[in-house]
């Protein structure tokens, strides 16, 4: 059987005394992309940092594609993006992108590296000089230089404009139909929602739940209702409806009956201006793994 890509076992990670990562058990096959999902707090960077073998385990073990997490990354298994991510200073990016290439046996090849990092204009910029979504480029550069079979990303597109992404997220697809395994951490759930083929949401340190966004998705019950109505006319009688909020012109009704609903609102001659249905969004998931709590 192939190793799995990543596989902890009663991962328990401390911060003094926070325990910010509590008895983690997560396997995550080898092509995978995998979300990871959670408050602030919930402790995926420290569990992305542990894999990394940057903290010290309290407690369970961390394998990374069948090794310890120190000789994954020495053995250029694992390319990473971290959050306080740095680059050395006083530099040019085409100088650290040079460094990096160089310590890697079979680097990937440069034209193409600075091709799908976005990075053709900036490589005789200061490392300094860079804003904050050219920065978090150069470091994708630099996570993918030593053409790695397992990427870790910590929130990867916090400072990138929506173009940005898009291009980023378009790597990340190419890169695990080639069989890559991308791991990320994101508050975007939207981006998890398309890219990922399973989420993990956390919350205190654990697992909360861990499957297909669509399967997440479907778990919450209930589906919302929206149209538009003047104000001053209520909703919350209507058959079905658990629950109504206005915002300007637009109503939304939570409904636990989308049929019943409608059919209620019809009977009262509501116009139903600008219907929209929904179901939950992978956002509404989330909230609700994690009871908002924070
Ligand atoms: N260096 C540190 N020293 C002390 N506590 C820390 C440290 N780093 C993280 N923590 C604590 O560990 C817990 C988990 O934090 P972690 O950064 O792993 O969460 P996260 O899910 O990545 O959050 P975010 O979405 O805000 O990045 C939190 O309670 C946090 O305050």
């Amino acid at each position: 059987m192939p190793l799995d890509a990543l596989d902890t076992t009663g991962l328990t990670v401390r911060h003094g005394d926070v325990l910010a990562v509590d008895d983690l058990d997560l396997r995550i096959g080898r092509g995978e992309t995998v979300a990871l999902l959670g408050p602030n707090g919930a402790g995926k960077s420290t569990t992305v940092s542990a894999v990394l073998g940057l903290l010290r385990p309290a407690a369970g073990s961390v394998r990374v594609l069948g090794r310890a997490p120190a000789d994954a990354v020495r053995a250029g298994c694992v390319g990473a993006m971290l959050q306080h991510g740095g680059l050395p200073g006083e530099a040019r990016v085409g100088e650290v992108l040079h460094l990096v290439r160089r310590s890697y046996a079979d680097p990937w090849p440069l034209g193409d590296l600075v091709a799908t990092a976005g990075i053709g204009g900036l490589l005789g910029r200061d490392v300094d000089a860079l804003s904050g979504g050219q920065r978090q480029r150069v470091l994708l550069a630099l996570a993918l230089a030593g053409q790695p079979p397992l990427l870790l990303l910590d929130e990867p597109t916090s400072a990138m404009d929506v173009e940005g992404r898009r291009a980023f997220w378009t790597t990340m697809r190419d890169l695990a139909a080639r069989g890559t395994t991308v791991v990320f951490a994101t508050h975007h759930l939207e981006e998890a929602d398309a890219v990922a083929d399973r989420v993990v949401v956390m919350a205190g340190g654990r697992v909360v739940a861990d499957g297909p966004s669509a399967g997440l998705r479907s778990a919450v019950a209930g589906r919302t209702v929206r149209f538009s109505a003047p104000d001053g006319v209520t909703f919350d009688r209507v058959p079905g409806v658990t629950g109504a909020s206005r915002l300007g012109g637009t109503v939304a009704l939570a409904t636990a009956d989308v049929e019943a609903t409608l059919r209620g609102l019809l009977a009262d001659g509501v116009p139903l201006d600008d219907l929209e249905v929904r179901g939950a969004s992978l956002e509404d998931a989330v909230l609700a793994l994690v009871g908002g709590g924070r």
